[in-house]
């Protein structure tokens, strides 16, 4: 029955006019195809090995634009009845288990991460219901500290949001955006809980700022000495900490109400043992949470992702408790939004395409990607449970064995779970929670959960459910992408490759969805090729395209143009601004030619053994002077780190082979008549265009983020050597 359903699954219009582009390009590059495979230069010169090449990099790109088009198919879109489940539930909602990760307080302030705290903690959702876990992978008293003084201001915050039904509920967020109330007795409150909130945030700041916790807060609570023995983030002992209990009746707010439990944990780090790094810091939360709470129900975030809109709960379960639908799902993943965005989006790290359209496409053939964060678990599924015909989840189950254990016994039991030593000889990382050895822990477990039968479901609500803190340089850009890219192709090069791992578990859609990230590193080959060799070609008089008087230009044409209006077309749909696209096409650009690039190299090293696994924290901090820049949209680069040197030689490149190649044709020395180098002029002119940025920072800018000049030396050397070896 209709009425009965807890949610609604619709189709995203337009696809008709989407099916009929892409099967005229799919033509066309057939056409672009046959013309390379049948038009190989005679004879045995660099002509001729540069245009297999270009054959090369075209099958590589024209099989990669196909596994792209699976999830643009037939995407779905998800609406919640947020009042029937109410309605039928009431008091019967299960218990949920909120799980916080961070890991240095350096690079993710203490400051940042009790406000996402805070803001979860003050979900629309029953308190007694309720447990947040803080897991501090820096091992850090600054970070226990801030979760400390978040306990006690929680006391004021929880009932504020409560009663003006606020949002969003991080404080930070709330006050740094939110007008004075008008009604006096609420202006009063206000700022009573505004002046609360800045004292505590100084004094967590300036904490930080100092690097330790004053003598006399110490002595407050039991917690801080764990820290008497002078430990360091990298050898401690297990921390398990249960700031809040929600079960003691003394656990109350400024109205008397329950609040949720609040605990802090940091498992045991050792050098001789290896950590893991966020899986291994999952794998641990899951097991402490299993004496403390034990809730059928996980949600993990960032420690940089608050919780925008305080009903994400409801929204979650409305999708696990649905009658007929509920129990096939193994997670409900909400979209990784930022707000410290630019509008022109200078880094092109909006996300915008991958939640609008990627996600929403993987939705309708077996489900999202589990992308780490704003993510909703069953326990169960978690820990590795297959999927069985006519499974019913029991929603009310709670902690197994003695209920009548003293803070202190739980707390003793909770650390012995969260030792270096607890995993050994144990399925943990491998069958049991979340995968270990890949950089992206949480795609692999996401797709081992879709190969045990489970499907997943992609919410993507008006308001957002979690906004966070995005790459605001281009180094950290360029990292966290190598992360992802390397991680993913990782997978692919191991026996989880969706194609083998996955046949017969999730279809060949699913499979390709989840190729569309696998293959984003080797992408970094085919597009090193052609951002090089045709503009040599141009500058060197080797043609590599088709003149233009000749038919086989139209399908070469036909293609780029369609390809990139369409893809300005989904840009613009999804939120973007036009700026914004053309700096993402730019982004596209450098990310394939560094961070892609060195997750082809770091994957292979990998794999023969030539270095290990690693996981660099992104920074949440920048410099002031790195912000000025960055509001201004203007690019960072600073330092002389090897890939700025990629980055400027291409660009550099190709303004030489742009004004060689032009100067020839103009003075019609070599006999290059433009319209014979036709495309090669427009692509060599396309990249001069968009590298405008690159030039800029090499030879105008002076301000700390310009290219430095021994990368503009070497860059410049770089290029020399590419026009005396005659590769073309
Ligand atoms: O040893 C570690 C390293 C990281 N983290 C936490 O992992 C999260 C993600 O790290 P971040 O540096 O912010 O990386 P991002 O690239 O922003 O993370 C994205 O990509 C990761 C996989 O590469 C996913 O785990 C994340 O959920 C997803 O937001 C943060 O909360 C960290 O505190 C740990 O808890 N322990
Ligand atoms: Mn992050």
């Amino acid at each position: 029955m209709e009425e009965r359903r807890l949610f609604a699954t619709e189709q995203v219009g337009g696809r008709a006019v989407y099916r009929f582009h892409a099967v005229t390009v799919f033509v066309g590059i057939c056409l672009v195809l046959y013309y390379r495979a049948t038009h190989v230069p005679a004879g045995s010169g660099a002509g001729r090995a540069a245009w297999l090449g270009m054959l090369a990099a075209e099958l590589w790109l024209a099989f990669y634009w196909v596994i792209t088009q699976a999830v643009r198919w037939s995407p779905v879109r998800r609406r919640t009845f947020k009042d029937r489940l109410a309605a039928r539930y009431g008091e019967r909602l299960p218990c949920v288990d909120i799980f916080v990760c961070t890991a240095d307080p350096k690079s993710e302030p203490p400051s940042l991460v009790i406000a996402t705290v805070l803001s979860v903690m003050a979900y629309n959702y029953p308190a007694e219901k309720l447990s947040v876990y803080l897991s501090d992978d820096g091992g850090s008293i600054l970070t226990f500290y801030a979760l400390w003084e978040a306990s006690a201001f929680a006391q004021h915050w929880l009932p504020f949001c409560k009663r003006y039904n606020i949002q969003p509920r991080s404080p930070a967020a709330y006050f740094s955006d939110s007008e004075k109330p008008h009604d006096l007795h609420i202006l009063k409150e206000w700022s009573f809980i505004k002046g609360l909130y800045e004292a505590m945030t100084e004094r967590i700041d300036s904490a930080a700022m100092s690097g330790e916790v004053p003598e006399q807060i110490r002595v407050k609570h039991k917690g801080f000495s764990e820290w008497n023995t002078g430990i360091t983030s990298k050898d401690h002992q297990p921390i398990v900490q249960i700031l809040i209990n929600g079960k003691d009746s003394n656990a109350v707010d400024s109205e008397a109400n329950v609040l949720p439990t609040l605990v802090y944990m940091a498992r045991e780090k050792r050098p001789q043992y290896h950590h893991n790094f966020k899986a291994g810091a999952m794998n641990a939360l899951i097991r402490v949470s299993s004496v403390i709470s034990n809730s059928p129900i996980i949600m993990n975030v960032d420690c940089d992702m608050y919780s925008n809109n305080s009903d994400s709960i409801i929204d979650a379960l409305c999708f696990f408790l649905d009658e007929e639908k509920g129990q096939k799902i193994g997670f409900v993943q909400y979209p990784q939004n930022y707000n410290n965005m630019t509008k022109n989006n200078i880094y092109g790290n909006s996300l915008n395409v991958i939640n609008q359209v990627e996600l929403s496409g993987l939705d309708s053939v077996g489900g999202p990607l589990y992308i780490g964060t704003g993510c909703f678990h069953r326990r169960e599924i978690l820990c590795g449970r297959r999927f069985a015909e006519g499974y019913k989840e029991d929603w009310d189950r709670r902690i197994k064995g003695k209920t009548q254990q003293s803070i202190d016994q739980i707390e003793e039991t909770a650390k012995s779970l969260a030792t270096c030593a607890y995993e050994q000889n144990t399925q943990w990382g491998n069958e049991i929670g979340v995968k270990y050895g890949c950089p992206v822990e949480d795609v692999i477990t996401g797709l081992a959960i879709h190969c045990r039968g489970w499907e997943s479901v992609y919410m993507n609500p008006p308001r957002a459910a979690f906004l966070g803190v995005g790459p605001t340089t281009l180094a950290q850009t360029i990292l966290q992408h190598k992360r992802w890219s390397e991680g993913n192709f990782s997978i692919f090069l191991s026996k989880y490759c969706p194609f083998f791992f996955g046949h017969g578990k999730i279809s060949l859609r699913h499979q390709m969805g989840y190729l569309t990230y696998g293959l984003w590193a080797p992408n970094s080959l085919p597009t090193l090729y052609y951002v090089t060799i045709p503009s040599l070609g141009l500058l060197k008089g080797t043609l590599l395209f088709p003149e233009i008087t000749s038919r086989w230009i139209i399908p070469f044409i036909y293609i780029s143009l369609v390809k990139n209006v369409y893809s300005l077309y989904e840009a613009l749909l999804s939120g973007d601004t036009l700026r914004g696209w053309w700096n993402g096409q730019r982004m596209w650009m450098v990310k394939r030619i560094t961070s892609y690039l060195y997750g082809v190299i770091d994957t292979i090293r990998k794999l023969l053994g030539l270095s290990m696994m690693g996981f660099v924290v992104t920074s949440k901090v920048s410099d002031e002077d790195e912000s000025k820049r960055y509001e201004q949209e203007i690019m960072e680069f600073g330092t002389s780190s090897p890939e700025h040197v990629i980055i400027s030689t291409i660009a550099l490149l190709n303004l030489v082979c742009m004004v060689g190649g032009l100067s020839q044709t103009m003075t019609g020395v070599g006999h290059m008549p433009l319209n014979v180098f036709f495309i090669q002029v427009i692509l060599c002119g396309l990249l001069v265009i968009i590298n405008i940025p690159v030039y800029e920072a090499m030879f105008l800018r002076k301000d700390r983020g310009s290219i430095p000049l021994s990368v503009t030396l070497a860059a410049t050397g770089f290029v020399t050597f590419a026009l005396m070896v005659p590769i073309i």
